[in-house]
């Protein structure tokens, strides 16, 4: 024996934390639309989706603190796209590997019973798993415990979780706004605290001591003006990324980052889509479009 045992992990948070650090506050969400696949001159077929996401990666591998392919776009090519995403995730995983890391977020917002999100889990967070990048978009309305199987194995392997907390359009009200009954044994999460309070005080209990960062995160859309104070969710408490997808395309903008997050903003990862993707094909368009995200990012949340 020689004593030397594997090396440990270094977990999700602190990943993330370094990534953003270094490139800014930035994740570029690769979301190929048939309306982007037209304007990029490329069809709206498996070809043109390999084709398409691989050149994203390709362009803002090392550039950009994460990238997140939505699986919607791949899953509507059939079993041929979900092969698609697997070459995705492994280009970025090597992009990723490189010095200056991206990290990816597979997007694919899955929640189940405990005995699904097991398998859910295998699929996205197990080491060896084609489709596991560093973390996923998970849905915590079956429950936040249903979750229980995605966390344990995120946490085994040094990945994360992204968990819908307040999301940035506007039906989420009905769900995240709402009042629980309680009684309710969350920390900081009275009886009758609202569900996305309840979520954030969820992952601030999984979150707790961890430094600089946890990993389990959650996703709290740059669109929802004043949410966060009107359902009391303690975002500070979270000691999680706070994924912010809503950026560009939907409306939000500089003004937005820096007035939704409040203290909880250094942790805040913004997320835009269509708005950079929309700069391409040409490489360096796609690149001075992601780094002028990252600099507007950066101005809102750390400055
Ligand atoms: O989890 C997400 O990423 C997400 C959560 C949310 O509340 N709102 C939201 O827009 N998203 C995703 O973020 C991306 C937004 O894309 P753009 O509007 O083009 O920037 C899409 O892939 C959405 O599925």
């Amino acid at each position: 024996m020689s004593g030397v045992g594997p090396t440990p992990v270094v977990p999700f948070g602190a990943r993330l934390a370094t990534a953003m650090d270094e490139h800014g506050p930035l994740c570029v969400g690769i979301d190929p639309h048939a309306s982007l696949l037209q304007a990029w001159g490329l069809r709206d077929d498996v070809d043109g989706l390999r084709e398409f996401s691989l050149r994203v990666v390709d362009a803002l591998g090392g550039k950009v603190a994460a990238v997140k392919p939505q699986a919607a776009f791949f899953e509507r090519h059939g079993s041929r796209g979900l092969a698609v995403l697997e070459e995705v995730v492994a280009a970025a995983r090597a992009a990723g590997s490189s010095s200056t890391g991206t990290l990816t977020i597979v997007d694919a917002k899955r929640g189940d019973i405990g005995s699904t999100m097991g398998a859910y889990a295998e699929a996205f967070l197990a080491d060896g798993s084609p489709l596991a990048g560093d973390a996923i978009t998970v849905s915590p309305y079956l429950g936040f415990g249903s979750l229980q199987p995605a966390v344990e194995l995120a946490a085994a392997t040094g990945r994360g979780l992204f968990v819908l907390c307040l999301t940035s359009n506007k039906e989420g009200f009905e769900v995240q706004h709402a009042r629980t009954a309680g009684p309710e044994d969350a920390p900081g999460s009275a009886a009758g605290g609202t569900v996305a309070a309840l979520m954030a005080a969820r992952a601030a209990v999984l979150n707790a001591g961890a430094e600089p960062l946890g990993s389990v995160g959650l996703v709290v859309g740059a669109t929802i003006g004043d949410a966060v104070r009107a359902t009391g969710t303690d975002l500070v408490a979270v000691n999680g990324p706070l994924l912010a997808p809503g950026v560009g395309a939907q409306g939000a903008g500089e003004r937005e980052l820096a007035t939704t997050f409040g203290a909880a903003r250094r942790n805040v990862l913004a997320s835009s889509s269509r708005a950079v993707l929309g700069a391409g094909p040409d490489r360096d368009d796609l690149v001075r479009a992601a780094r002028t995200a990252a600099r507007e990012a950066q101005a809102a949340l750390r400055s």
